[in-house]
């Protein structure tokens, strides 16, 4: 049965445009062209039928009968497969487009494409190549137990089932055999096993222990260690990795079987014969003929299969391979990106050994085919669509990320680490806050339950992946009290009524952190402590009882990897000087990598920079001290590998608000950061601030009980904006009929809108840095009528509504600062509705109204009692 071709790749034959774009060189080595990486990648899936385990499953759910439909996945023709989420079964399903569509499912059926459909597709090309000089690798990639070796190797010994790999070594030999009498060839093969971020030769012929130091180059007791360099002439390879020559299909066969009992099989709870390693056999064919000599290199992957660590039941040693194998695959993910993603300069290849080995494949014009495999399972739908997104981001690749230049120093051991950045920045990491991994999980859970009944309640964010949704979506603040804690839900400017959250969670968190970054702080190295000036004195203040150290927390939630953070400084004003903040920063959930790298200045490079990663280990704390803030960006890139949510809770302190007098950062202090800075820096969720627009000096100890601070930055307008186009564009379809509540409703929210849009429209201005009083008070007029029209609003919207008086709120905070605004440079607040004013009027409770220099204000108005509740409301900010 033929795989099912997507239209475009019928039209055309794809070998001989391939062949066309690139001319292998003298050496053999295929030169580079500007063929772009997703032109030359082809991707397949493969379904593979239920497991004896699955069915179980489903004869249980069978009988509950919970499920309608079993298999999550639907193989349509054309290459295009829809993945159904067995939770919501009303919903149409997500699509994804693939160059081929193996539908292995059902053995019975016609469509069924079995081991020599494969072949037909993804190999027979691959001969082919191989055998005219080019390059090719063929990487097999999906969740484990999703039959990837079953695909790769299947069963070498029989003729039907044999897999990818050997039906290439069998065609290979037969076209060699084909070659014009006189010419010559000559063919080599290595295996290379990638466990642990370590390398070993499967065709070494030992018995092979791993040594213990994972930095160590000796890959082999008995044998001499492997080391992938990088040459500029002959590219990557690996240093002391055999080369076997081999003649025929049973040369091959018989090196692979000793290699395949090498091999680090294990046991788990998704597959009795899991790979715990990536696999990597190359086939090195040389042919010299008559006007031609070719050298090409055939790769096949097989890789170690992804699994959840959160869901995972992998234990003690599985679990540390599960760690190692989700890590290069999340490296792998990263090189993919950037490979697709035209701009970048630089791919990350040297973050693990597997994308160090693939290097060359990938980015030399190799031909490239990811098979990605599929298990119907309807528990599998998560992991399935990772799968799917991976091939997708490779075909597609707009997708950014952040780890682009440099050399991270990596760190993803379970010891501490202490990391002085330089003369006067220190990070310190611990693996471990709580006091173990389950309390960790229990944490999360609690956490997570209540952030998720918070987000329960508010408009679901938007289902585009646009950039928008690509940063953590949910975030909140919160600051403690005697004994308690206030949590404000952030992810609802525009949204319904949410009550303060007193999270205890939170509150045992905050406890620890304290007490650990006490004790980090404390136990530093005399030269740590001494440069990173102001942390023994911070420290100190740790201590006291009567003001908790840390009195604010941000709560980030992730909803997976999609969601990010950007390069950023938590250098906000209001917590003090940039050179001496510390931040404590808890992560719970799923582990994700965490990026530093040197605030970048005018004319660096873009591979000047230095780089650090992380990994955030689940009940792990980070304590970011010294100039940090000052000297250092961080940033929590996407991670496609990801499938599962994470919270992050960054304890800070507030010292104050904005200094007096400084000015907000002008547009022309923001040319002077390298291009690209600004929109991300713009566009990160933001901290808990304590009112960029405010002035009014907060007591320390009071700064502790600020709960609801404005937030007024242009990401909270174009939140507060996109919030409200969301929440209209969810009512019309409900408005049938003109003068309905409903079309009123929205009527008045649509008023709302476009004064928010006026309102914000000014707050990219620098107020106070300008001499032209005129246009303060333009700013002034139009806030003013901002404010009327929001006011009025809220009178007829009920009064409760929480959406009306949180965007009041921020409409006054910019009120207060325009009228400070106004007063520093002369000009004049009229008082204009005073409450003697007012008590003529029929309702009589007071208010005010603000007028420009020019006098022409909008004194005598009269205000409902609505208004003037909003108001006073207000003041209170
Ligand atoms: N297309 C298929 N037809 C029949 N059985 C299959 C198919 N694909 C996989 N299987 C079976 O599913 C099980 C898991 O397959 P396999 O070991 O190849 O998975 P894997 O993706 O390589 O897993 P890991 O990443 O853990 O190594 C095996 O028992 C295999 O025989
Ligand atoms: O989620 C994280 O680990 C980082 C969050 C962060 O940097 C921030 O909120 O400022
Ligand atoms: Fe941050």
């Amino acid at each position: 049965m033929a795989p099912t071709l997507p239209q475009a790749a019928l039209a055309q034959d794809d070998s001989l445009k391939y062949r066309r774009s690139a001319s292998p060189t003298k050496s053999g080595r295929a030169e580079k062209s500007p063929r772009s990486f997703g032109e030359k990648v082809q991707t397949a899936v493969r379904l593979r039928p239920f497991l004896n385990l699955e069915l179980a499953k489903i004869a249980q759910w069978e009988r509950r009968s919970e499920h309608s439909s079993y298999s999550c996945v639907e193989m349509k023709p054309d290459g295009h497969v829809t993945l159904h989420d067995p939770e919501k079964p009303n919903q149409p399903g997500r699509d994804f487009e693939c160059t081929f569509a193996f539908d292995s499912s059902q053995p019975q059926s016609s469509q069924y494409a079995d081991q020599s459909t494969i072949f037909e597709g993804v190999g027979a090309d691959m001969v082919m190549h191989g055998t005219t000089g080019y390059n090719c690798c063929l990487v097999a990639y999906g969740q484990t137990g999703t039959g990837k070796t079953h695909t790769v190797h299947g069963d070498w010994q029989s003729h039907e089932h044999r897999g990818l790999l050997p039906r290439i070594a069998e065609g290979l030999f037969a076209r060699l055999g084909k070659l014009a009498e006189g010419d010559t060839w000559r063919v080599r093969i290595s295996y290379v096993e990638v466990y642990k971020d370590r390398l070993r030769d499967l065709l070494s012929g030992t018995r092979m222990e791993y040594e213990s130091s994972p930095r160590s180059t000796k890959g082999a007791l008995g044998g001499k260690g492997l080391e992938v360099r990088a040459h500029p002439e002959i590219g990557v390879f690996v240093e002391n990795l055999q080369e076997l020559p081999v003649e025929s299909f049973r040369d091959v066969a018989r090196h692979v079987a000793r290699g395949e009992r090498a091999k680090k099989i294990e046991s788990t709870t998704m597959n009795n014969r899991s790979s715990r390693s990536h696999t990597i056999f190359s086939f090195k064919v040389e042919v010299r003929g008559t006007g031609h000599n070719s050298l090409s290199t055939m790769q096949v992957v097989d890789l170690a299969g992804r699994e959840n660590e959160q869901t995972s039941e992998c234990k003690d040693e599985r679990f540390r391979e599960l760690r190692f194998i989700n890590r290069s695959l999340f490296e792998l993910a990263n090189c993919i990106s950037a490979l697709c993603d035209g701009n970048r300069e630089h791919v990350p290849f040297r973050n693990s050994k597997l994308t160090m080995l693939l290097s060359d494949s990938l980015s030399s014009n190799s031909r490239t085919t990811l098979l990605a495999t599929l298990t119907p399972s309807p528990t599998g739908f998560d992991e399935n669509m990772l799968t799917c997104r991976f091939l997708e981001s490779a075909g597609v690749g707009t997708r950014t990320t952040c780890s682009e230049v440099g050399e991270p120093v990596c760190h993803d051991g379970l010891e501490p680490l202490t990391l002085r950045l330089d003369e006067d920045s220190v990070m310190c990491y611990l693996p471990q806050l709580l006091e173990s991994p389950s309390s960790a999980t229990s944490c999360y859970t609690a956490l997570a339950e209540t952030l998720q009944r918070l987000l329960a309640t508010v408009p679901a964010p938007p289902k585009d992946s646009s950039s928008e949704n690509d940063r953590a979506q949910f975030y909140g603040s919160g600051s403690f009290g005697k004994g308690d804690f206030r949590f404000n839900p952030r992810w609802c400017l525009a949204g319904r009524a949410l009550e303060d959250e007193n999270l205890k969670e939170v509150l045992y968190l905050k406890e620890r952190v304290e007490e650990e970054t006490l004790r980090t702080l404390q136990g530093l190295p005399d030269e740590c402590r001494e440069v990173a000036h102001g942390l023994s004195e911070q420290a100190e203040s740790l201590g006291s009882e009567l003001e908790p150290f840390f009195n604010s927390v941000l709560v980030n939630f992730y909803l997976d990897g999609r969601a990010q953070i950007k390069w950023h400084a938590d250098d906000e004003n209001c917590y003090g000087p940039a050179e001496r903040i510390v931040i404590g920063s808890v992560s719970l959930g799923a582990p994700r990598p965490f990026e530093l790298r040197r605030t970048p200045r005018k004319g660096d490079g873009r591979n000047a920079q230095e780089r650090r990663r992380i990994w955030l280990q689940p009940g792990s704390l980070l304590i970011m001290a010294g100039a940090m803030q000052a000297k250092w960006q961080h940033s929590l890139p996407a991670d496609p590998t990801c499938s599962t949510p994470r919270i992050n809770l960054t304890f800070r302190r507030i010292v104050g608000p904005r200094r007096r007098g400084e000015p907000e950062p002008s547009p022309a202090d923001d040319q002077q950061r390298p291009k690209g800075e600004r929109k991300q820096t713009a566009e990160r969720a933001p901290a808990p601030t304590c009112g960029a627009g405010e002035e009014r000096v907060v007591p320390q100890k009071e700064a502790g009980r600020v709960t609801t601070q404005p937030v007024a930055n242009r990401f909270a307008a174009a939140e507060v904006a996109r919030r409200l186009q969301d929440e209209i564009a969810s009512l019309k379809p409900m408005v049938v009929e003109p003068n309905t509540p409903l079309a009123d409703e929205l009527t008045l929210r649509e008023t709302l809108l476009r004064q928010f849009s006026l309102v914000w429209a000014e707050d990219g201005q620098d107020h106070e840095a300008t001499d032209e009083v005129t246009l303060v008070q333009g700013a002034c007029k139009q806030v003013a009528s901002g404010l009327r029209t929001a006011s009025e609003t809220l009178a007829r919207l009920e009064h409760t509504n929480h959406s009306a008086s949180s965007a009041l709120k921020q409409v006054g905070a910019k009120l207060s600062t325009l009228q400070r605004a106004i007063q520093a440079k002369g000009g004049v607040i009229h008082e204009a509705v005073s409450p003697a004013t007012t008590a003529r009027s029929e309702h009589s409770d007071g208010g005010h109204a603000l007028r420009g220099p020019s006098g022409r204000g909008n004194a005598g108005r009269r205000l409902s009692e609505e208004k003037v509740a909003a108001l006073k409301l207000l003041r209170l900010t």
